[in-house]
């Protein structure tokens, strides 16, 4: 079959809902063409069919050549007119010769269709084209956080974004015509820019100075707020790694001039080969170092009593979830088909059904398919299906924060869904509340006074009526949805905070290297060094590079790496492999652009 035979089938099933293109096309089994070629030529002559369908009706290529059906018209005459390389069969294919045979009229129909627009040239129609067709991503500004491992906001300010105007708000950068920018008050290091604008391509961002990540995304490493004090943190559901980079970032910026242990963040990544994705990333900005990545390693099946783990004190739980927040999940433009006069649309409707519906068959699409955060498709039928789908991942995510609960030297945990539903959100942080290892351990929820000041100045709140009518636990939860005018994705974070607590039958050793007063605050010397237990005197105050040079520290650091990874080898050896194909993973695709051939149209919340 050939590309415009099965591209022509996703055409027009794409029209009648169920999953997004994305996911139909990389999840398709036994596909006879590339399916990047195939994803973009379909999503291509979509957002063109406007265009192409006044060109094809004028010309009257259907009636002159009857054995081209419309979806195939459309996807043919894109390529012709529009495509760089033409159309991609060969020369004497008959497909190819029904459409080229008529260039001289079709291309004096798309000149009129430009004139008719008021465009001036092609290009000009092309802004048009993908203006009219962003759909609900046009309602959203770029937002890039500048890496501080390898960058400063200062810096990019005066390189990567010289050009952009400072913008007022973010309504300013989506609404503005021309290159804006606006810098968020909330995160720091972030820059919301007019979206549409490729920085794919940048220095700063192939060299990882800068990361293409959604606000909501940026929300949970913020509220975890990691210090030297921290100990080791654990990113548990790690890949494609905006988080764990983040992570990294932040605890560049809280190190101490004097010198303190060295931190690690293990990231933790069930699927194997998300996981080399994860590790690209990292490498990409500059957190290698910092980091240890679990391949394929399953959170759940982390003891948290193991040595490795006894420092750890802070941890950031990003489970999969619905990912019913993402912005553009399904966004597909709306697509316009050709007509054929009366008489002709049904000779060749009945021409169609003898011969060629074996190549235009039409799959018959579900009413309504969940896609999740990792590309896996639940067929929805009625309200107890998605309440069902809800309820298991609800359960699921309940399983891996109250196993982060057991983790003896942790006193912070930040959980976080891109999912707007409460089952995934509020409940799951009630449910938490009460179980029984909280109570044992003294958890608690991080209240709003206690957040990070970008995170308690941040207006949207939780449901009351989803936390038993608790204000101050919704007022703790931090959401953000598509619409409400803050220009980010729907997510859900909240922080739950253990101080004051004894973990019984730990041992003394459960909070880290420094003392602590009874309330679980560390004990500091008057110049605010923190004391160490070991010795009951403050850290030194020896500057870093008085110590010994930074070469040798990173030497040790990878030789105690390549120790670890042959541990977690070992670990993993019974690890999962039967993941979902990356591609098919609309978030994750989103997170990290894998879609190079597209990336003009790449408008994902980068989260
Ligand atoms: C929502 S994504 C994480 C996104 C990531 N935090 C980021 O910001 O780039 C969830 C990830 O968790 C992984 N995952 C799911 N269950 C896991 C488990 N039990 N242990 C480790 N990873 C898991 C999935 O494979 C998926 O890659």
């Amino acid at each position: 079959m050939s590309l415009y035979h099965e591209a022509a089938e996703f055409l027009v099933s794409s029209s009648s809902g169920g999953g997004s293109l994305k996911s139909r096309v990389f999840k398709k089994k036994n596909l006879k063409s590339p399916p990047n070629q195939l994803y973009a030529l379909v999503l291509e002559s979509c957002k063109w069919s406007p265009v192409i369908k006044e060109v094809i009706e004028k010309s009257d290529l259907l009636k002159l050549e009857r054995k081209l059906t419309p979806p195939l018209s459309l996807l043919l005459v894109h390529d012709l007119l529009l495509a760089k390389k033409g159309i991609a069969l060969p020369q004497s294919h008959g497909l190819r010769a029904s459409v080229e045979r008529h260039r001289g009229r079709l291309t004096s129909e798309l000149t009129r269709a430009r004139l008719r627009r008021k465009a001036a040239s092609i290009a000009e129609l092309k802004e048009q084209i993908d203006k009219e067709s962003a759909g609900e991503e046009a309602n959203y500004p770029r937002w890039v956080r500048v890496n501080a491992v390898k960058s400063s906001l200062e810096a990019q300010l005066e390189t990567t974004f010289s050009t952009f105007t400072r913008a007022s708000s973010v309504q300013d950068v989506i609404n503005k015509p021309g290159k804006h920018l606006f810098i968020d008050p909330h995160v720091p290091n972030l820059l919301a820019i007019t979206s549409g604008t490729d920085l794919t391509k940048t220095e700063a961002y192939t060299s990882g100075k800068i990361i293409l990540q959604d606000k909501a995304s940026c929300f949970p490493a913020y509220l975890l707020d990691p210090r030297s004090e921290d100990g080791d943190l654990i990113d548990a559901c790690a890949a494609p790694g905006n988080k764990t980079t983040h992570l990294a970032a932040i605890l560049k910026e809280h190190q101490p001039e004097f010198e303190t242990s060295p931190q690690t963040i293990y990231a933790f990544e069930k699927d194997s080969r998300r996981a080399q994705t994860l590790e690209k990333m990292v490498t990409t900005a500059g957190s290698k170092p910092t980091t240890r990545i679990g391949f394929g390693q399953d959170f759940l099946q982390v003891d948290p009593h193991a040595e490795r783990y006894k420092s750890v004190g802070a941890l950031l739980l990003d489970p999969s979830c619905s990912g019913s927040g993402i912005v553009g999940r399904d966004s597909m433009p709306e697509l316009h088909l050709p007509e054929l006069s009366s008489t002709t649309e049904k000779e060749t409707a009945g021409k169609m059904s003898k011969r060629k519906r074996k190549h235009v068959e039409v799959e018959a699409e579900p009413l309504n398919v969940m896609v999740d955060d990792d590309g896996n498709e639940t067929v929805m039928k009625s309200d107890q299906d998605l309440e069902a789908r809800l309820e298991a991942l609800s359960a699921f995510q309940l399983t891996l924060l109250t196993h982060a609960f057991r983790f003896p030297s942790a006193t912070k945990i930040t959980y976080s869904t891109c999912s707007v539903h409460m089952q995934e959100n509020e409940r799951v942080v009630m449910r938490a509340l009460q179980s029984d290892i909280a109570k044992e351990r003294n958890w608690r929820i991080m209240l709003r006074k206690d957040q990070v000041t970008g995170m308690k100045e941040w207006p949207v709140r939780g449901l009351t009526s989803a936390c038993g009518d608790d204000g101050d636990i919704a007022d703790a939860c931090i959401r953000s949805y598509k619409d409400d005018g803050q220009g980010v994705m729907g997510f859900f974070v909240a922080g739950f905070m253990r101080i004051g607590a004894r973990d019984a039958g730990s041992g003394d050793d459960d909070e880290g290297p420094y003392l602590r007063d009874d309330d679980g605050a560390i004990m500091r010397d008057v110049l605010g060094m923190p004391v160490l237990k070991s010795t009951g005197i403050p850290v030194s105050l020896n500057a870093r590079d008085e110590v010994g040079s930074e070469g040798e520290k990173q030497e040790n650091h990878d030789e105690e790496d390549e120790e670890d990874e042959e541990d977690e080898e070992d670990d993993n050896s019974s690890s999962d492999n039967s993941a979902a194909e990356i591609a098919t993973d609309a978030r994750y695709q989103q997170e990290v652009g894998v879609l190079s051939i597209i990336e003009d149209e790449w408008q994902g919340c980068g989260d």
